[in-house]
Protein backbone atom coordinates (compact mmCIF):
# COMPACT_ATOMS: atom_id res chain seq x y z
CA UNK A 1 0.00 0.00 0.00
CA UNK A 2 1.13 3.57 -1.10
CA UNK A 3 2.41 5.67 2.37
CA UNK A 4 -0.16 8.08 0.61
CA UNK A 5 -2.79 5.81 1.28
CA UNK A 6 -4.22 5.52 5.12
CA UNK A 7 -7.02 2.75 4.16
CA UNK A 8 -7.04 0.61 1.58
CA UNK A 9 -10.89 -1.82 0.74
CA UNK A 10 -10.42 -4.42 -2.02
CA UNK A 11 -13.53 -6.51 -3.24
CA UNK A 12 -14.76 -6.17 0.05
CA UNK A 13 -18.24 -9.03 0.79
CA UNK A 14 -20.56 -9.68 3.65
CA UNK A 15 -22.77 -12.37 3.46
CA UNK A 16 -25.10 -13.61 6.36
CA UNK A 17 -26.83 -16.92 6.35
CA UNK A 18 -30.32 -16.52 7.71
CA UNK A 19 -32.17 -19.57 9.30
CA UNK A 20 -35.82 -19.31 9.46
CA UNK A 21 -35.96 -21.67 12.57
CA UNK A 22 -33.22 -22.91 14.72
CA UNK A 23 -33.25 -26.48 13.87
CA UNK A 24 -32.46 -25.31 10.23
CA UNK A 25 -28.73 -24.49 11.72
CA UNK A 26 -28.31 -27.82 13.14
CA UNK A 27 -29.75 -29.64 9.70
CA UNK A 28 -26.94 -27.23 8.09
CA UNK A 29 -24.43 -28.81 9.89
CA UNK A 30 -25.53 -32.52 9.88
CA UNK A 31 -26.77 -32.22 6.15
CA UNK A 32 -24.16 -29.72 4.98
CA UNK A 33 -22.42 -32.66 2.77
CA UNK A 34 -25.68 -33.47 0.49
CA UNK A 35 -25.41 -30.25 -0.63
CA UNK A 36 -28.59 -29.27 0.54
CA UNK A 37 -28.95 -25.65 1.82
CA UNK A 38 -30.96 -24.78 5.16
CA UNK A 39 -30.50 -20.98 5.02
CA UNK A 40 -31.35 -18.03 2.70
CA UNK A 41 -28.32 -15.99 2.18
CA UNK A 42 -28.29 -11.78 2.71
CA UNK A 43 -25.83 -10.23 1.14
CA UNK A 44 -25.15 -7.11 3.32
CA UNK A 45 -22.27 -5.70 1.17
CA UNK A 46 -21.17 -6.79 -2.28
CA UNK A 47 -17.97 -5.64 -4.49
CA UNK A 48 -16.71 -2.42 -2.30
CA UNK A 49 -13.15 -1.44 -3.33
CA UNK A 50 -12.28 2.02 -2.25
CA UNK A 51 -9.29 4.17 -0.85
CA UNK A 52 -8.88 6.44 1.94
CA UNK A 53 -5.62 8.59 1.01
CA UNK A 54 -3.65 9.84 4.09
CA UNK A 55 -4.79 12.95 5.71
CA UNK A 56 -8.09 12.83 4.02
CA UNK A 57 -11.92 12.95 5.44
CA UNK A 58 -13.89 10.38 3.36
CA UNK A 59 -17.23 10.68 4.33
CA UNK A 60 -20.08 7.33 4.19
CA UNK A 61 -23.62 8.69 3.43
CA UNK A 62 -26.85 5.69 2.60
CA UNK A 63 -30.07 5.25 4.17
CA UNK A 64 -30.96 3.01 7.20
CA UNK A 65 -29.78 -0.76 6.15
CA UNK A 66 -27.58 0.54 3.35
CA UNK A 67 -24.10 -1.90 5.10
CA UNK A 68 -22.73 1.33 6.80
CA UNK A 69 -22.20 0.18 9.92
CA UNK A 70 -21.29 -3.32 8.65
CA UNK A 71 -18.56 -1.70 6.82
CA UNK A 72 -16.86 0.26 9.32
CA UNK A 73 -17.14 -2.85 11.40
CA UNK A 74 -15.10 -5.15 9.42
CA UNK A 75 -12.88 -2.50 8.70
CA UNK A 76 -11.73 -2.32 12.38
CA UNK A 77 -11.79 -5.52 12.75
CA UNK A 78 -14.57 -6.20 14.71
CA UNK A 79 -16.61 -8.55 11.98
CA UNK A 80 -14.88 -10.95 9.14
CA UNK A 81 -15.76 -10.37 5.78
CA UNK A 82 -16.82 -13.15 3.67
CA UNK A 83 -14.79 -12.03 0.85
CA UNK A 84 -11.94 -9.10 0.23
CA UNK A 85 -9.38 -7.73 1.95
CA UNK A 86 -8.68 -4.16 4.70
CA UNK A 87 -5.48 -2.71 4.68
CA UNK A 88 -4.74 0.07 7.13
CA UNK A 89 -1.55 2.26 8.06
CA UNK A 90 -0.75 3.22 11.63
CA UNK A 91 -3.17 3.50 14.48
CA UNK A 92 -6.86 3.21 13.68
CA UNK A 93 -9.09 4.52 16.23
CA UNK A 94 -13.22 3.56 16.31
CA UNK A 95 -15.66 5.31 17.46
CA UNK A 96 -18.52 2.91 16.13
CA UNK A 97 -21.63 1.67 18.97
CA UNK A 98 -21.38 3.57 22.11
CA UNK A 99 -19.09 2.17 24.00
CA UNK A 100 -17.50 -0.13 21.57
CA UNK A 101 -14.06 -1.70 23.26
CA UNK A 102 -15.10 -1.12 27.01
CA UNK A 103 -15.48 -3.41 29.45
CA UNK A 104 -18.84 -2.07 31.50
CA UNK A 105 -17.27 -3.95 35.16
CA UNK A 106 -14.34 -1.79 34.56
CA UNK A 107 -14.07 1.74 35.92
CA UNK A 108 -13.69 4.64 33.35
CA UNK A 109 -9.69 4.75 34.24
CA UNK A 110 -9.29 1.44 33.86
CA UNK A 111 -11.19 0.99 30.54
CA UNK A 112 -9.08 3.85 29.40
CA UNK A 113 -5.62 1.94 30.09
CA UNK A 114 -7.80 -1.37 28.36
CA UNK A 115 -8.19 0.93 25.27
CA UNK A 116 -5.03 2.31 24.85
CA UNK A 117 -3.70 -1.19 24.94
CA UNK A 118 -6.01 -2.44 22.08
CA UNK A 119 -4.88 0.67 20.27
CA UNK A 120 -1.06 -0.55 20.66
CA UNK A 121 0.06 2.05 23.16
CA UNK A 122 2.41 0.71 26.29
CA UNK A 123 1.36 1.31 30.00
CA UNK A 124 3.89 5.18 30.08
CA UNK A 125 2.50 6.46 26.98
CA UNK A 126 -1.41 6.25 27.98
CA UNK A 127 0.16 7.54 31.72
CA UNK A 128 1.67 10.43 29.52
CA UNK A 129 -2.34 10.87 28.07
CA UNK A 130 -3.89 10.13 30.98
CA UNK A 131 -4.49 13.87 32.19
CA UNK A 132 -5.27 14.61 28.57
CA UNK A 133 -8.17 12.49 28.25
CA UNK A 134 -9.76 13.19 31.70
CA UNK A 135 -9.66 16.17 31.12
CA UNK A 136 -11.43 16.44 27.77
CA UNK A 137 -14.19 13.77 29.17
CA UNK A 138 -14.86 16.30 32.01
CA UNK A 139 -16.70 13.38 34.10
CA UNK A 140 -15.73 14.07 36.88
CA UNK A 141 -14.90 11.71 39.57
CA UNK A 142 -17.24 8.89 37.58
CA UNK A 143 -13.87 7.80 35.98
CA UNK A 144 -13.53 5.50 39.10
CA UNK A 145 -16.95 4.02 38.91
CA UNK A 146 -18.14 1.00 36.57
CA UNK A 147 -18.63 2.03 33.05
CA UNK A 148 -21.61 0.52 33.70
CA UNK A 149 -23.18 2.79 36.00
CA UNK A 150 -22.45 5.85 33.00
CA UNK A 151 -25.75 8.04 31.12
CA UNK A 152 -24.60 7.13 27.53
CA UNK A 153 -23.86 11.05 27.51
CA UNK A 154 -20.93 10.12 30.32
CA UNK A 155 -19.60 6.89 28.07
CA UNK A 156 -20.04 8.98 24.69
CA UNK A 157 -17.39 11.70 26.36
CA UNK A 158 -14.96 8.78 27.82
CA UNK A 159 -14.97 6.99 24.17
CA UNK A 160 -14.85 10.56 22.32
CA UNK A 161 -11.49 11.63 24.39
CA UNK A 162 -9.74 8.01 24.41
CA UNK A 163 -10.08 8.03 20.59
CA UNK A 164 -9.20 11.22 19.91
CA UNK A 165 -6.07 11.38 22.63
CA UNK A 166 -3.93 8.33 21.50
CA UNK A 167 -3.14 10.26 18.10
CA UNK A 168 -4.94 7.98 15.79
CA UNK A 169 -3.53 7.71 12.21
CA UNK A 170 -7.08 6.75 11.30
CA UNK A 171 -10.31 7.94 12.67
CA UNK A 172 -13.57 6.11 12.21
CA UNK A 173 -16.61 7.91 13.13
CA UNK A 174 -19.99 6.10 13.01
CA UNK A 175 -22.57 8.85 14.58
CA UNK A 176 -21.27 9.03 17.89
CA UNK A 177 -21.41 12.48 18.12
CA UNK A 178 -24.88 12.66 18.24
CA UNK A 179 -24.81 11.56 21.35
CA UNK A 180 -24.21 13.94 24.59
CA UNK A 181 -25.21 17.14 25.30
CA UNK A 182 -25.12 19.74 22.39
CA UNK A 183 -21.85 21.29 24.69
CA UNK A 184 -19.82 18.07 24.04
CA UNK A 185 -21.09 17.73 20.50
CA UNK A 186 -19.64 21.31 19.35
CA UNK A 187 -16.78 20.73 21.82
CA UNK A 188 -16.11 17.17 20.46
CA UNK A 189 -16.23 18.56 16.70
CA UNK A 190 -14.02 21.24 17.12
CA UNK A 191 -11.58 18.39 18.31
CA UNK A 192 -12.54 16.83 15.18
CA UNK A 193 -11.38 19.27 13.49
CA UNK A 194 -8.20 19.92 15.05
CA UNK A 195 -7.01 16.02 14.43
CA UNK A 196 -8.22 16.60 10.48
CA UNK A 197 -6.03 19.55 10.26
CA UNK A 198 -3.17 17.39 12.06
CA UNK A 199 -3.12 14.62 9.04
CA UNK A 200 -5.15 12.18 10.77
CA UNK A 201 -7.00 10.33 7.97
CA UNK A 202 -11.23 10.19 8.63
CA UNK A 203 -13.77 7.68 7.47
CA UNK A 204 -17.31 9.54 8.71
CA UNK A 205 -20.29 7.80 8.51
CA UNK A 206 -23.14 10.21 8.96
CA UNK A 207 -27.36 10.23 8.03
CA UNK A 208 -26.62 13.91 7.85
CA UNK A 209 -25.80 15.84 4.52
CA UNK A 210 -24.95 18.88 6.12
CA UNK A 211 -21.75 16.97 8.39
CA UNK A 212 -20.40 15.11 5.19
CA UNK A 213 -20.61 18.45 3.24
CA UNK A 214 -18.94 20.34 6.18
CA UNK A 215 -16.30 17.74 6.98
CA UNK A 216 -15.89 15.72 4.13
CA UNK A 217 -13.23 15.94 1.09
CA UNK A 218 -15.06 13.03 -1.03
CA UNK A 219 -17.81 11.07 -0.23
CA UNK A 220 -19.40 7.75 -0.79
CA UNK A 221 -22.96 6.59 -0.98
CA UNK A 222 -23.65 3.22 -0.13
CA UNK A 223 -27.11 1.52 -1.21
CA UNK A 224 -28.18 -2.19 -0.46
CA UNK A 225 -24.54 -3.27 0.02
CA UNK A 226 -22.94 -1.83 -2.32
CA UNK A 227 -21.06 1.47 -3.71
CA UNK A 228 -23.86 3.69 -5.76
CA UNK A 229 -21.35 6.64 -5.97
CA UNK A 230 -18.34 8.11 -5.00
CA UNK A 231 -16.48 11.24 -5.87
CA UNK A 232 -16.47 14.72 -4.53
CA UNK A 233 -18.77 15.70 -2.00
CA UNK A 234 -20.80 18.20 -3.80
CA UNK A 235 -21.52 15.39 -6.69
CA UNK A 236 -22.26 12.67 -4.43
CA UNK A 237 -24.01 14.65 -1.86
CA UNK A 238 -26.59 16.34 -4.07
CA UNK A 239 -27.69 13.13 -6.35
CA UNK A 240 -28.23 11.68 -2.75
CA UNK A 241 -30.35 14.37 -1.20
CA UNK A 242 -32.10 13.91 -5.13
CA UNK A 243 -32.52 10.50 -4.19
CA UNK A 244 -33.61 11.02 -0.60
CA UNK A 245 -35.77 13.94 -1.75
CA UNK A 246 -38.01 12.19 -4.57
CA UNK A 247 -38.34 9.06 -2.04
CA UNK A 248 -39.63 11.62 0.64
CA UNK A 249 -41.89 13.32 -1.64
CA UNK A 250 -43.31 10.01 -2.76
CA UNK A 251 -44.14 8.92 0.86
CA UNK A 252 -45.78 12.21 1.26
CA UNK A 253 -47.91 12.00 -1.89
CA UNK A 254 -48.90 8.50 -0.96
CA UNK A 255 -50.07 9.37 2.69
CA UNK A 256 -51.79 12.49 0.53
CA UNK A 257 -53.98 10.70 -1.80
CA UNK A 258 -54.63 7.83 1.24
CA UNK A 259 -56.47 11.00 3.33
CA UNK A 260 -57.92 12.34 0.08
CA UNK A 261 -59.44 9.28 -0.19
CA UNK A 262 -60.56 8.82 3.45
CA UNK A 263 -62.14 12.02 3.88
CA UNK A 264 -62.52 13.66 0.52
CA UNK A 265 -64.57 16.71 1.51
CA UNK A 266 -62.10 17.94 4.33
CA UNK A 267 -58.99 19.63 3.81
CA UNK A 268 -55.81 17.64 3.76
CA UNK A 269 -53.50 18.07 6.98
CA UNK A 270 -50.50 19.96 6.30
CA UNK A 271 -47.18 18.31 6.24
CA UNK A 272 -44.04 19.89 7.32
CA UNK A 273 -41.54 18.17 5.01
CA UNK A 274 -38.63 18.75 7.88
CA UNK A 275 -37.37 16.79 10.12
CA UNK A 276 -37.89 18.55 13.66
CA UNK A 277 -35.27 16.64 16.19
CA UNK A 278 -36.38 16.66 19.59
CA UNK A 279 -35.67 19.60 21.20
CA UNK A 280 -33.97 19.21 24.94
CA UNK A 281 -34.59 22.62 27.60
CA UNK A 282 -31.53 22.38 29.28
CA UNK A 283 -32.79 25.07 31.62
CA UNK A 284 -29.78 24.89 34.06
CA UNK A 285 -27.67 26.35 31.17
CA UNK A 286 -29.93 29.37 31.30
CA UNK A 287 -27.17 32.19 32.23
CA UNK A 288 -23.51 30.91 30.57
CA UNK A 289 -20.97 30.51 33.31
CA UNK A 290 -18.85 33.95 33.86
CA UNK A 291 -15.03 33.23 33.01
CA UNK A 292 -12.85 35.38 34.77
CA UNK A 293 -9.78 33.87 33.24
CA UNK A 294 -7.17 36.49 31.80
CA UNK A 295 -5.95 36.58 28.54
CA UNK A 296 -2.24 36.55 29.37
CA UNK A 297 -3.26 37.27 33.14
CA UNK A 298 -2.23 41.05 32.34
CA UNK A 299 -4.60 42.61 29.89
CA UNK A 300 -8.41 41.87 29.81
CA UNK A 301 -10.91 39.20 31.20
CA UNK A 302 -14.33 38.32 30.40
CA UNK A 303 -16.63 39.02 33.30
CA UNK A 304 -19.58 37.84 31.53
CA UNK A 305 -21.24 36.20 28.31
CA UNK A 306 -24.71 36.18 28.13
CA UNK A 307 -27.12 35.42 25.51
CA UNK A 308 -30.74 37.48 25.77
CA UNK A 309 -33.86 36.50 24.29
CA UNK A 310 -36.75 39.38 22.57
CA UNK A 311 -37.70 39.98 26.60
CA UNK A 312 -33.91 40.74 27.95
CA UNK A 313 -33.69 37.24 29.40
CA UNK A 314 -30.68 35.43 29.76
CA UNK A 315 -31.59 32.83 27.79
CA UNK A 316 -30.00 29.27 25.79
CA UNK A 317 -32.83 29.12 23.61
CA UNK A 318 -34.20 31.27 21.02
CA UNK A 319 -37.23 31.08 18.17
CA UNK A 320 -36.55 31.22 14.77
CA UNK A 321 -37.42 34.84 13.66
CA UNK A 322 -36.95 36.05 17.45
CA UNK A 323 -34.54 39.43 17.68
CA UNK A 324 -31.77 38.79 20.62
CA UNK A 325 -28.64 40.24 21.86
CA UNK A 326 -25.41 38.78 22.76
CA UNK A 327 -23.76 40.52 24.97
CA UNK A 328 -19.99 40.38 26.31
CA UNK A 329 -18.45 42.24 29.60
CA UNK A 330 -15.12 42.59 29.92
CA UNK A 331 -12.46 44.06 32.15
CA UNK A 332 -9.46 46.30 31.34
CA UNK A 333 -6.50 45.55 33.53
CA UNK A 334 -3.53 47.45 31.21
CA UNK A 335 -4.34 50.58 29.34
CA UNK A 336 -4.53 48.91 25.86
CA UNK A 337 -4.68 50.57 22.26
CA UNK A 338 -6.83 49.47 19.18
CA UNK A 339 -9.29 47.04 20.76
CA UNK A 340 -12.17 44.96 19.28
CA UNK A 341 -14.39 42.64 20.17
CA UNK A 342 -15.97 40.25 17.70
CA UNK A 343 -18.35 36.92 17.49
CA UNK A 344 -18.55 34.05 15.21
CA UNK A 345 -21.96 31.88 15.27
CA UNK A 346 -20.69 27.93 14.01
CA UNK A 347 -22.91 25.32 13.41
CA UNK A 348 -22.27 21.83 14.96
CA UNK A 349 -19.89 20.90 12.40
CA UNK A 350 -18.03 23.93 13.12
CA UNK A 351 -18.80 25.82 10.07
CA UNK A 352 -18.95 29.27 10.55
CA UNK A 353 -22.25 30.61 9.37
CA UNK A 354 -22.08 34.55 10.78
CA UNK A 355 -20.62 36.73 12.75
CA UNK A 356 -19.54 40.12 13.84
CA UNK A 357 -17.18 42.96 14.97
CA UNK A 358 -16.79 46.45 16.53
CA UNK A 359 -14.00 46.83 14.25
CA UNK A 360 -16.12 45.34 11.22
CA UNK A 361 -19.17 47.45 12.13
CA UNK A 362 -17.28 51.10 12.71
CA UNK A 363 -13.81 50.23 10.44
CA UNK A 364 -12.44 51.49 14.06
CA UNK A 365 -11.12 50.13 17.09
CA UNK A 366 -11.23 51.29 20.74
CA UNK A 367 -8.55 52.50 23.60
CA UNK A 368 -9.04 51.72 27.07
CA UNK A 369 -7.45 52.35 30.41
CA UNK A 370 -6.86 49.90 32.79
CA UNK A 371 -9.58 49.23 34.88
CA UNK A 372 -12.60 50.05 32.87
CA UNK A 373 -15.16 47.90 32.33
CA UNK A 374 -16.66 47.69 29.13
CA UNK A 375 -19.85 46.10 27.60
CA UNK A 376 -20.31 44.71 24.34
CA UNK A 377 -23.22 44.10 22.92
CA UNK A 378 -24.50 42.64 19.74
CA UNK A 379 -28.30 42.55 18.60
CA UNK A 380 -30.24 41.26 15.44
CA UNK A 381 -32.93 38.59 14.37
CA UNK A 382 -32.58 35.18 14.63
CA UNK A 383 -32.67 33.94 10.96
CA UNK A 384 -30.84 30.43 11.38
CA UNK A 385 -32.39 27.09 10.44
CA UNK A 386 -34.37 26.07 13.79
CA UNK A 387 -34.37 22.66 15.89
CA UNK A 388 -30.55 22.87 16.13
CA UNK A 389 -27.79 23.86 18.07
CA UNK A 390 -25.03 26.74 17.79
CA UNK A 391 -21.78 28.10 19.60
CA UNK A 392 -20.22 30.89 19.87
CA UNK A 393 -16.73 31.52 19.42
CA UNK A 394 -15.72 34.97 21.23
CA UNK A 395 -12.60 36.73 20.13
CA UNK A 396 -10.64 39.86 21.53
CA UNK A 397 -8.21 41.54 19.23
CA UNK A 398 -6.05 44.90 18.68
CA UNK A 399 -6.52 45.76 15.07
CA UNK A 400 -6.23 49.45 13.37
CA UNK A 401 -5.72 48.61 9.22
CA UNK A 402 -8.43 47.82 7.62
CA UNK A 403 -6.85 45.38 5.89
CA UNK A 404 -6.23 43.89 8.88
CA UNK A 405 -2.85 43.19 8.22
CA UNK A 406 -1.78 44.50 11.97
CA UNK A 407 -4.73 42.05 13.60
CA UNK A 408 -3.21 40.35 16.77
CA UNK A 409 -5.99 38.43 18.81
CA UNK A 410 -5.51 38.47 22.02
CA UNK A 411 -8.21 36.60 23.36
CA UNK A 412 -10.00 34.13 22.39
CA UNK A 413 -12.72 31.57 23.46
CA UNK A 414 -13.74 28.90 20.76
CA UNK A 415 -16.59 27.96 22.71
CA UNK A 416 -17.79 30.73 24.37
CA UNK A 417 -21.85 29.75 24.37
CA UNK A 418 -23.87 27.10 23.08
CA UNK A 419 -27.68 27.97 22.18
CA UNK A 420 -30.39 26.25 20.45
CA UNK A 421 -32.50 27.79 17.77
CA UNK A 422 -36.36 26.22 18.20
CA UNK A 423 -37.88 25.03 15.27
CA UNK A 424 -41.39 25.99 13.92
CA UNK A 425 -43.17 23.32 12.07
CA UNK A 426 -45.34 26.63 10.63
CA UNK A 427 -42.61 27.74 9.00
CA UNK A 428 -39.93 25.21 8.32
CA UNK A 429 -36.77 25.95 6.69
CA UNK A 430 -34.89 23.63 4.66
CA UNK A 431 -31.50 25.84 4.07
CA UNK A 432 -29.40 27.36 6.63
CA UNK A 433 -30.87 30.89 7.09
CA UNK A 434 -33.72 32.42 6.31
CA UNK A 435 -33.21 35.85 4.24
CA UNK A 436 -35.73 38.15 3.70
CA UNK A 437 -37.34 38.12 0.22
CA UNK A 438 -40.15 40.68 -1.40
CA UNK A 439 -41.86 38.12 -3.90
CA UNK A 440 -44.35 39.15 -6.55
CA UNK A 441 -45.66 37.23 -9.29
CA UNK A 442 -45.62 40.07 -12.52
N1 LIG B 1 -26.07 -10.28 12.04
C1 LIG B 1 -26.82 -10.02 10.97
N2 LIG B 1 -27.56 -11.00 10.39
C2 LIG B 1 -28.31 -10.74 9.30
N3 LIG B 1 -28.41 -9.54 8.71
C3 LIG B 1 -27.71 -8.52 9.24
C4 LIG B 1 -26.89 -8.70 10.40
N4 LIG B 1 -26.32 -7.52 10.69
C5 LIG B 1 -26.77 -6.62 9.76
N5 LIG B 1 -27.60 -7.24 8.91
C6 LIG B 1 -28.28 -6.61 7.74
O1 LIG B 1 -27.29 -6.05 6.90
C7 LIG B 1 -27.79 -4.85 6.31
C8 LIG B 1 -26.81 -3.73 6.56
O2 LIG B 1 -26.83 -3.39 7.94
P1 LIG B 1 -26.01 -2.18 8.53
O3 LIG B 1 -26.27 -2.15 10.00
O4 LIG B 1 -24.60 -2.28 8.09
O5 LIG B 1 -26.70 -0.95 7.80
P2 LIG B 1 -26.49 0.61 8.08
O6 LIG B 1 -26.28 1.25 6.75
O7 LIG B 1 -25.44 0.82 9.11
O8 LIG B 1 -27.90 1.00 8.64
P3 LIG B 1 -28.30 2.12 9.75
O9 LIG B 1 -28.12 3.45 9.07
O10 LIG B 1 -29.72 1.82 10.01
O11 LIG B 1 -27.42 1.92 10.94
C9 LIG B 1 -29.17 -4.59 6.92
O12 LIG B 1 -30.16 -5.02 6.01
C10 LIG B 1 -29.17 -5.45 8.17
O13 LIG B 1 -30.48 -5.91 8.46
Amino acid sequence: MSSEVALTVKGLAKRYYIYDKPHRRLLQMLLARTGRRFYREFVALQDISFTVPKGKVVGILGKNGAGKSTLLQIICGTLTPSDGTVEVRGRVAALLELGSGFNPEFTGIENIYLNGQILGLSRDEVDAKLADILAFADIGDFVYQPVKTYSSGMFARLAFSVAVNVEPDLLIVDEALSVGDAWFQHKSMARMRQLMESGCSVLFVSHSIDAVRALCDEAIWLEQGRVKMHGNVTDVTNAYMNDVFIEHNRIVLQSMKQVVAAEESTSLPTTTQQDVPEHDHRSEKAEQPISADLVDGTVVSVRSKLLKNQQGQVTDHLHQGERFSLEFEIEIHRQINNLSLGFLIKDQFGQELTGESFFNTYRKSLNFEAGQTVRFVFSSTMLLRGGQSYSVALRINQVSQWDRSDNVIIFADELAMVFDVLADTDNPMWFMFKMPFGVACK
